[in-house]
């Protein structure tokens, strides 16, 4: 990629910390365990980027544990690339999707507005698209005090990084037991390693194929797909990583691996409690905004219902019969997000008599603030408020073995559906910044007013909920 592309890609965030990212996994690096074999049913969704269409029907349950690729990809993997018999061996590249987190408290406001700048998380109409930056410099600040006591109250930041780097290990490693050597690279979202950094540095290896193995179970446009929006960007201008054949697991929450390493931790869970067969089972996702789902066709709260009728399914099949219950945390701002929410069940369930509870975090795979801090104090004070008596939470599955072991099973299979990415001739925001400056700075002037406005119509921004 050349330095103006680059530069272009970049436009959007904010560096504030400079960072050398660490984005290759060292093999040295010993995180975790893992068996030899595994014998899981697999369900990766592997596909290309120009068949990036929802698929909205996941709550059938038929579309569990089936492995889903384009046609073009499956038939023709490898028809875009250029690979004179002379090129060294396929060097097979990983990367490793994720949101990222401050690893600092100074770290907090740059983080969000990063966050509040993607417009896959506030998705304004596009004639307001002016307005994004502003308003997230606005948001960001106003809510950093807030981010700041909870980031705080856990060590002083985002414990992400560390966790997701020791997966890339683990995912190394599960792969070399394989017999597949490859790099495992990670990409984060938000902060650093920036998507950005961890491309170049798949370029500098020569990677001859890749798997984008996203780390969140079940897909949604404010995740998975923000974080694949921006590397198409980055590949489609880029003349090298346009012709590098690509996989991408679009999500794996139906995966039995997957499935079957949240069904060990609950079982194990549950026998902590003095009567396990009275404790409610409590999963609580991570929210998003309903319009999402209703307007934009995000499948995300069908893949989570699905996900949990699977886990339940398992749980049943080891004779384990406990009630259930799925609700949704971490809203932010003025607008509704999915039904029910965390708190208010929680508060309802121990109205209604429910005395043990075992909270299940089930959107995100490592520990980070919203479970060591939402879940662990917030939540568990409300519960215990409202009539609770025990309280209990599983882990995140981190490094768990049969976790990982799963997550090499996915790359593998999908690796014969690598093709190369199609070109698309859509002008990016980015590039109409270098086309036109002067608008662009009237637009942003305009656009920091119109923030001051839209600050003053929606104060839910400076609330807790923010
Ligand atoms: C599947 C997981 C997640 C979805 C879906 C998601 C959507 C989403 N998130 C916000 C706003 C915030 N998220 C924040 C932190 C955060 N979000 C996720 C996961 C999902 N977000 C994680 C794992 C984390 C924690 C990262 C860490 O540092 O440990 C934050 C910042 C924290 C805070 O201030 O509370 C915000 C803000 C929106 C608006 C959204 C969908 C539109
Ligand atoms: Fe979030």
């Amino acid at each position: 990629m050349d330095a103006s592309m680059s530069s272009h890609a970049l436009s959007g965030l904010n560096f504030s910390k400079s960072n050398t990212a660490d984005v290759t996994r060292d093999r040295s690096l010993h995180a975790c365990e893992l068996p030899r074999q595994s014998s899981w049913r697999s369900g990766t969704t592997g596909r290309t980027f120009q068949n990036l269409k929802l698929d909205t029907s996941a709550h059938n349950r038929n579309l569990a544990a089936k492995t889903f690729c384009s046609a073009e990809a499956c038939i023709h993997p490898l028809s875009a690339i250029e690979s004179p018999s002379h090129v060294e061996e396929d060097k097979v590249g990983v990367l490793l999707l994720n949101l990222g987190g401050p690893d600092t408290l100074n770290d907090v406001q740059p983080f969000l507005y990063n966050l509040f700048a993607d417009p896959d998380i506030i998705r304004l109409p596009r004639l307001f698209r002016f307005l994004q930056q502003p308003l997230a410099r606005l948001i960001s600040t106003l809510r950093a005090p807030k981010s700041k006591e909870g980031y705080a109250s856990i060590g002083g930041g985002s414990p992400l990084r560390k966790i997701t780097d020791e997966q890339a290990d683990a995912l190394k490693m599960a792969l070399e037991a394989k017999k597949v050597a490859a790099n495992v690279y990670v990409a984060m979202r938000y902060w650093h390693p920036f998507t950005e950094e961890a491309v170049q540095q798949i370029k500098r290896d020569r990677i001859k194929k890749l798997v984008v193995l996203p780390l969140y179970p079940q897909y949604s446009i404010s995740t998975t797909g923000s974080s694949v929006r921006v590397l198409q960007d980055l590949f489609r201008e880029d003349k090298v990583l346009s012709r590098l054949p690509v996989a991408i697991i679009q999500s794996w929450y139906q995966r039995g691996g997957y499935v079957n390493s949240m069904a060990d931790l609950i079982e194990k869970e549950l026998q902590s409690f003095g009567s396990p067969d009275e404790v409610m089972i409590f999963f609580s996702a991570h929210g998003v905004p309903v319009s999402y789902v209703r307007d934009a066709g995000d499948p995300y709260k069908d893949q989570m219902e699905d996900c949990i009728y699977l886990i339940m399914q398992e749980l049943k099949a080891r004779g384990i019969n406990n009630d259930h219950k799925l609700a949704y945390q971490s809203r932010v701002g003025p607008v509704q997000w999915l039904k029910p929410y965390t708190d208010e069940v929680l508060v309802e369930l121990g109205k209604n008599g429910v005395k043990s509870l075992l909270a299940v975090p089930v959107s995100f795979v490592s520990e980070h603030i919203e479970t060591l801090e939402e879940i662990d104090m917030e939540y568990k004070e409300l519960a215990l408020e409202s009539g609770v008596e025990n309280w209990g939470r599983v882990p995140a599955l981190g490094c768990t073995s049969t976790f990982i072991t799963d997550l090499a099973d996915a790359v593998i299979e999908a690796l014969p559906s690598a093709a190369a990415m199609t070109t698309d001739t859509t002008v990016s925001e980015a590039s109409s910044f270098k086309q036109n400056p002067a608008g662009f700075a009237i637009k942003m002037l305009l656009g920091s007013f119109l923030a001051f406005i839209a600050l003053l119509v929606f104060p839910a921004f400076k609330n807790q909920n923010v």
